[in-house]
């Protein structure tokens, strides 16, 4: 459904933000893209949204040049961005303004997502606070039912139990015909959520696998001492005990820690990205 094949792209002259960038995302998937402050997750966002365009290379999205723009391409796509203006008008006269561009918007859906997030919907948007204005866009923006879902750094400004709620809706929204890309790094608010991990560091992207394949592949245990003989391929040490990723030598599937694989990925990554070529 997204397919980015070589990009290259830099904001300045010499300053290679992406240097051969590929990636290929599917349809039925809720993709976490993760990467430090700086990786370029907001800009790789953009170029799947066709409002960056590569210096080289392609981005494409359902079989569109995400760069050109066109109308059919435009409605299949929805972005969240992090940094977003709401106009002054009812949530009512939003949806009137905003809804037509998007073929299949479902207002009832719409209305559940906003009550699932307490949000009241007799309010001026722009008297909302900002975490309120942030659950009338994802609850908009689910609302869309577009192919394409991308979503950046949705849970900066949510409170704890909106990240729950968060969670749950985008839960019930992917369905197999769609694409949603959430990027953060805050690994740990898309806990139970991603069914993929996508890794950017260094230019490119670094890592991008199935939750089941890295559950298949990898062992997450918290230990209280360690040991020589066990296959351990990253620790994290605290008073609490010892973190650490072992290579899953059996059948049993354990639950990921995602900021401890992506720590071990950032730090260490080449004993771990072996085993899953
Ligand atoms: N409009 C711009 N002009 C010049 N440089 C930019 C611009 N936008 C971003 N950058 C630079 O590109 C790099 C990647 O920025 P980007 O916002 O894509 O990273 P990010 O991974 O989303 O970071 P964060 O986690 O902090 O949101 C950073 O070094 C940033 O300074």
């Amino acid at each position: 459904m997204i397919n980015i094949q070589s990009l290259k792209f830099s904001y300045r002259q010499n300053r290679p933000l992406f240097e051969d960038l590929s990636l290929h995302l599917e349809a039925g998937h809720i993709y976490g893209l993760l990467g430090k402050n700086g990786a370029g997750k907001s800009t790789l966002l953009k170029q799947i949204a066709g409002l960056l365009f590569p210096d080289g290379g392609s981005c494409e999205v359902m079989g569109y040049k995400a760069s050109r723009r066109q109308p059919a391409f435009l409605r299949e796509i929805f972005l969240v961005p992090e940094e977003f203006y709401l106009p002054k008008v009812s949530i009512r006269h939003y949806v009137i303004a905003n809804a037509p561009f998007y073929p299949r918007f479902d207002e009832q859906a719409f209305y559940s997502y906003l009550k699932e997030f307490a949000i009241p919907q007799n309010q001026q948007l722009t008297n909302m606070s900002y975490g309120q204005k942030k659950k009338v866009i994802i609850s908009f923006a689910l609302a869309t039912n577009t192919k394409v879902l991308i979503m950046d750094e949705p849970t900066n400004g949510l409170d704890i139990p909106s990240k729950s709620q968060f969670r749950k809706v985008m839960a019930a929204a992917v369905t197999d015909d769609k694409c949603m890309v959430i990027s953060t790094h805050q690994v740990r608010d898309l806990d139970n959520l991603i069914d993929s991990i996508v890794i950017i560091d260094d230019h490119k992207i670094i890592f991008n696998q199935d939750v089941g394949t890295v559950t298949d592949k990898l062992s997450f245990k918290m230990l209280a001492q360690l040991d020589d003989r066990m296959p351990v391929l990253y620790a994290d040490s605290s008073l609490r005990g010892h973190a650490v990723i072992l290579k899953n030598e059996g059948t049993e599937q354990s639950k990921i820690d995602m900021e401890l694989l992506f720590n071990a990925i950032l730090s260490n990554r080449q004993p771990i990205q072996e085993l899953f070529n």
